[in-house]
């Protein structure tokens, strides 16, 4: 079987898209996982697969899957990708969709500019419901915002990191650092991404202030290690430091792999992402 793909990127965080609609495909979770094994044939952070919607008044249902082969329940910079997708294959001639995820509905537009902002709806800022497991942790009420202690252990030290906690469909830890690129990512990503408080695992945000309106992100992935950028990170991130009254909306996110600009107008709002969307190349996997 021949599997044809697009090669996609948004602000450096890379996809494998595949038209599920044009290419009959059932596979299963198995199958999935072993293209995800391969990485997708051409190596990619994430895989999207484009299918028909059931649901009234959606265009579409996107899957994604983490490099790992989980299946995930969000993805902000493949929402871009996915937008600029079914346009290019003329799959839509709207600028405006409703799309059905594994979170809800989300709403990517096309701007004239031909960056794509996408609705991806309201955070979800209580901790069960992340899920996040508190049991045993005393908040630090900073703001208005609680600061959760995870005790990390490294090389048989102990280090406790304050994260603000929060979903955009899927789970963010964020915490402050003083500078980006010297935070230790690659060292207390993959303890945070793993830690037990997290049944589900969790991304893990590692956010520079440069000031009320501009910070600098790494992100260390769930089911994907460091990524050039998060869409759903840079979400978390902007709110976490709104939250806390340290960032004012709209935020400037640069991630190593490129711009993102979020606004959020407060508790219970949807987040707004806007970045690029590029198409890099037409490929074929055999399986
Ligand atoms: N690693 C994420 C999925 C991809 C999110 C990211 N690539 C984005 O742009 O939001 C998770 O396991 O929740």
């Amino acid at each position: 079987m021949k599997l044809k793909f697009t090669k996609m990127h948004g602000a450096g965080n890379d996809f494998v898209v595949i038209d599920a609609i044009n290419q009959q495909i059932d596979f299963s979770a198995a199958q999935w996982q072993a293209l995800a094994d391969r990485r997708f044939g051409v190596g990619a952070d994430q895989m999207l697969v484009v299918e028909k919607s059931t649901m009234p008044g959606c265009d579409f249902r996107y899957r994604i899957f983490n490099n790992d082969g989980g299946e995930v329940e969000q993805c902000g910079n493949g929402a871009r990708a996915f937008a600029k997708f079914v346009a290019e294959k003329g799959l839509t001639d709207r600028r405006s969709i409703a799309v059905e995820t594994m979170a809800g509905i989300i709403s990517p537009r096309l701007e004239d500019d031909g960056s794509v902002t996408v609705d991806m709806g309201a955070p979800v800022l209580e901790p069960a419901l992340v899920p996040f497991d508190t049991e045993g942790l005393q908040g630090q009420p900073e703001g208005r915002d609680t600061l959760w202690p995870l005790m990390l252990e490294l090389a048989g030290e102990k280090e406790t990191v304050l994260v603000s906690v929060l979903s955009m469909g899927n789970p963010h830890a964020v915490q402050v650092v003083p500078d980006a690129d010297t935070a230790p990512v690659e060292l207390t990503g993959p303890l945070i991404e793993q830690h037990a408080h997290f049944p589900n695992r969790v991304n893990a945000g590692f956010m520079q202030i440069v000031d009320r309106r501009h910070i600098r992100l790494r992100v260390f992935e769930r089911g994907a290690g460091e990524t050039l950028a998060c869409g759903t990170g840079a979400c978390a991130a902007a709110v976490a430091g709104i939250r806390r009254g340290l960032l004012d909306s709209p935020v400037r996110v640069d991630a190593r792999g490129g711009q993102l600009s979020i606004a959020w107008a407060g508790e219970g709002q949807p987040v707004y992402l806007t970045g690029p969307a590029v198409t890099v190349f037409e490929g074929e996997i055999s399986l």
